[in-house]
């Protein structure tokens, strides 16, 4: 069934456990995500960047949207586990509006960047329009490190949440889930030295909000995934993500929604690599990418059980 983000993620933040959120750009992504889903017995969050509506539509950001909706719904409709589909990191009006009007579940919008008044001005107008029409909305404090939507956050101006300013966004803006930056980045490459994340920041943000909350650039580069593309040519040298035992941390202290993009791609190219070495004579997509589905599928059932959603359904 196509529900609403906000009812899958209420539901994950009373029995403190986590949905990955889960991003697509085509076809094959959207089909091992609910196969994983199925087997699983898991609640389904899909989520597309502004990128990927611009992607799917050839530029057209109504019709990608569209497209995106319609082509989850027609899955959602026909199978019994719930699932959402959700605007990651809405920057821009047009593309909010777009995703609104298309019939997505939810919408984050991302305004992290500007100043905590102005931040909570604009996400205060995209909750009144959004919960107008029955949309679900995620906003984001503090600032990821690293690569954020090919914005180049620079380390100084990384800001982590401010737990006390998480209680007076969430109370004047209504919106429904929060993404604090507690340390994390976008990508393939994360963290300067060790694998660290401000928990005491989290728990903090998780009692004084009581809201479900969201962990971006939650990947968490699987050494096995690493190793296996480069053995077919990939030059990933120096990939990090974040280890699974920070993740079920993350998930005891009130984490719910887990956006996880560069796994998914990585899986996706190393299967990518491994077939075409092996399959010089084939050229029917339907085949070329199995290798690749097998391996996204693989992660993201992996990711189910290590969140503890699965059997959530
Ligand atoms: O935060 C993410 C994805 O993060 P990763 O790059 O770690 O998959 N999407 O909004
Ligand atoms: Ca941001
Ligand atoms: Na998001
Ligand atoms: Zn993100």
């Amino acid at each position: 069934a196509y529900v609403n983000t906000k009812e899958i993620l209420e539901k994950a933040s009373q029995e403190f456990y986590a949905v990955p959120a889960l991003n697509i750009n085509n076809l094959e992504f959207l089909q091992v995500i609910i196969e994983a889903g199925l087997e699983e017995r898991a609640p389904v969050i899909i989520e597309t960047s502004e990128g990927a509506i611009k992607y799917a539509g050839n530029g057209n950001i109504l019709r990608g949207a569209k497209l995106f909706v319609d082509m989850v719904r027609a899955y959602a409709d026909t199978i019994d586990i719930p699932v959402a589909l959700h605007l990651d990191h809405g920057k821009h009006f047009e593309f909010i509006m777009a995703a609104i009007k298309a019939g997505y579940s939810s919408v984050m919008i991302d305004a992290s960047e500007y100043p905590f008044e102005e931040n909570l001005k604009i996400t205060k107008k995209i909750v009144e329009i959004a919960h107008s029409v029955g949309v679900s909305v995620e906003a984001e404090l503090g600032r990821l490190v690293g690569i954020e939507d090919n914005v180049i956050v620079e380390e100084h101006e990384a800001a982590l949440v401010d737990p006390d300013e998480a209680a007076e966004f969430v109370e004047k803006t209504g919106v429904d889930f929060l993404a604090p930056a507690i340390g994390t980045s976008h990508g393939a490459f994360k963290f300067k030295g060790a694998a660290k994340l401000d928990f005491d920041r989290l728990k903090k943000v998780k009692n004084l909000t009581n809201k479900p909350l969201v962990l971006h650039g939650a990947s968490s580069v699987p050494q096995e995934i690493v190793k296996l593309a480069e053995e077919y040519g990939a030059n990933f040298k120096g990939a990090k993500g974040v280890p699974s035992e920070i993740l079920k941390e993350a998930v005891r202290y009130g984490i719910n929604k887990v956006n996880t993009d560069t796994d998914l791609r990585m899986a996706f190219v190393a299967g990518l690599r491994e077939f075409l070495a092996g399959n010089p004579a084939e050229f029917d997509p339907r085949k070329y990418f199995k290798t690749s589905k097998e391996y996204v599928k693989k992660v993201i059932k992996d990711r189910m059980r290590l969140l503890d959603c699965a059997n959530k359904a």
